[in-house]
């Protein structure tokens, strides 16, 4: 694809980042709700860092955009936000997927359509992008990109099948989308005087509501399990609603209030949310929320399907501990995402748990590697031994995910350099071997090292005593085992893993 040269040196590319903000009727007209935007757009930095933007609204039709290439606290600036004001508004950031990585494809996406205006907010793949663009243009609508997130607002404008009788009806516009494309989409979308957010009916990627405190409430920044039982309890009294990518983007003013659900339209309006209706997945086929976001996209606080992904990690380590024992002294991680994953093996283990590297925090994500080579010495300037628990010791090194290979090879080398007696390396997901066309970029067939037939040998050969991962079943098990849904019956994406694709594979495939 196009835009893979510039990808980071390791790990999967995320997805991008929504965030919505909406006043209640007594809301005044200012740079509040762009500053709790901002806030939520830092808190999801994590999920998109080529490019960002915002769009507000005073509940009129005279949008305020502000969109740009980079990191939210460089495209945002004191004066860019205080041309930001309003009473709602709505934010991304942004990992491209269908098209450049450019300043036209940064979202969100405005258009003026016969009924007002239009702001949309999207992370996502559509899998029948390619269909869906030539029946727009069929339709007499001019794309100016190639996103398919351009597509999905141009989409939204289209008059639904069964007419309309007073005026544009926009639940029903977008069903219309939800039937034209189920797959992969979590949105969020503003009009004059509303937001939609609106989750595919797989539930692939995450979506959440959360509310604006009510100013005499405390802030208390802690999720509690009760939050989740008693969303009446915390929808009485708010100053506004919030929707975000993940919870971890609700902080101090604003706080979680539950997931939006797999297909589900939400419309958030002064008066609060209100669920539109619930579209369900196609007949046949399951819920595929992204089994990757617990691995490893989200941050460990975030809540998906009422629990806290921290703590599926350390179900994961703990499974990987059952699958794949083996003695040694001393458990650790390559941190970050690998931290929760070691601290559940240990447990299991009963393996006591130490700091065996130590990250240098300034070696970001956002290096741009266009070697092999390269990619390399920044994984040797961003870990350092830490000789006390490495020096002679069994070593049992816990990561994540395994890609390209880039950052476990020269870390087997570092611990041996660095006296390890034993490296045991312990993977605490499977191997990734097949690419995903819902919102994640993969490296090629070659790139990816699990394809490779003697990645085991080089690990091997590179110093490691063993090398295992966690079984497909075993993740599955780990995520699912303290999920209480009786609404419907939960699945979840492992296409990558297996192969096995939710909503059948793209019409155009490119791999
Ligand atoms: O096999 P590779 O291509 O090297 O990719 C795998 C590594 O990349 C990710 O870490 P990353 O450095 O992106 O972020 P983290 O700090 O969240 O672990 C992941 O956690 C693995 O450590
Ligand atoms: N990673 C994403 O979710 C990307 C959204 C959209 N497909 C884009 O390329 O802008
Ligand atoms: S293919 Fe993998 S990364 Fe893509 S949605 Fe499925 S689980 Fe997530
Ligand atoms: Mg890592």
């Amino acid at each position: 694809m196009e835009n893979k040269m510039n990808k980071e040196a390791t790990g999967l590319t995320h997805e991008c980042g929504v965030f919505g903000a909406i006043g209640n009727e007594k809301w005044e007209n200012n740079t509040e709700i762009a500053q709790i935007i901002l806030i939520g757009l830092q808190a999801l930095q994590h999920r998109g860092q080529e490019s960002t933007g915002m769009v507000t609204s005073v509940g009129n039709n005279e949008f305020n955009i502000h969109k740009g290439m980079g990191l939210v606290k460089n495209v945002f600036t004191n004066e860019s936000i205080s041309q930001l004001s309003g009473i709602m508004g709505i934010g991304h950031t942004r990992y491209s997927t269908s098209a450049k990585s450019t300043a036209v494809n940064a979202q969100p996406f405005v258009v003026h359509s016969m009924h007002g205006s239009l702001a949309v907010a999207h992370n996502g793949e559509l899998v029948n992008a390619a269909e869906l663009r030539k029946q727009v243009l069929a339709r007499g609508v001019g794309l100016s990109t190639h996103s398919d997130s351009e597509l999905i607002t141009q989409a939204l404008c289209l008059i639904p099948p069964d007419g309309e009788v007073n005026g544009p009806d926009w639940p029903a516009r977008i069903r219309h989308l939800m039937q034209l494309a189920p797959l992969s989409y979590s949105l969020v979308i503003m009009l004059k005087d509303r937001i939609y957010a609106v989750r595919d009916p797989y539930g692939n990627r995450p979506l959440c509501l959360g509310k604006i405190l009510a100013s005499t409430q405390d802030t208390v920044n802690t999720f509690t399990e009760d939050m989740i039982n008693r969303v009446t309890e915390h929808e009485k009294e708010a100053d506004g609603w919030v929707v975000a990518s993940e919870s971890c983007a609700f902080m101090k003013i604003t706080r979680y209030i539950r997931e939006i659900r797999p297909g589900e339209i939400v419309e958030l309006t002064k008066n609060g949310p209100r669920t539109v209706e619930i579209i369900l997945t196609p007949e046949g086929k399951k819920l595929a929320f992204c089994i990757f976001e617990y691995v490893y996209f989200a941050r460990p606080t975030s809540i998906f399907e009422g629990q806290e992904v921290y703590n599926v990690r350390v179900h994961c380590g703990r499974q990987l501990a059952l699958e794949h024992p083996v003695d040694a002294d001393i458990v650790g991680s390559v941190p970050e995402s690998g931290n929760a994953a070691a601290h559940g093996y240990s447990l299991e283990s009963k393996i006591p748990q130490g700091e065996l590297l130590a990250k240098n925090t300034y070696v970001g994500r956002t290096f741009i590697q266009p070697t092999n080579r390269l990619r390399q010495m920044n994984v040797a300037l961003k870990f350092s031994p830490i000789l006390t628990n490495v020096k002679g010791k069994r070593i049992i090194l816990i990561d994540d995910s395994i890609v390209r290979g880039n950052t476990v090879g020269p870390i087997i080398k570092l611990l041996r350099k660095s006296g390890a007696k034993e490296v045991h390396i312990r993977i605490a997901s499977p191997p990734l071997k097949y690419p995903c066309y819902m919102g994640i970029n993969i490296p090629t067939r070659d790139e990816l090292i699990a394809n490779a037939k003697d990645f085991e040998d080089i690990a091997l050969k590179v110093g490691a005593d063993s090398l295992q991962y966690l079984s497909v079943k075993g993740l599955v098990r780990a995520v699912q085992k303290d999920i209480s849904n009786n609404d419907r019956e939960l699945d979840h994406c492992t296409a990558c893993l297996t192969g096995d694709y939710p909503g059948g594979l793209p019409d155009k495939l490119d791999w």
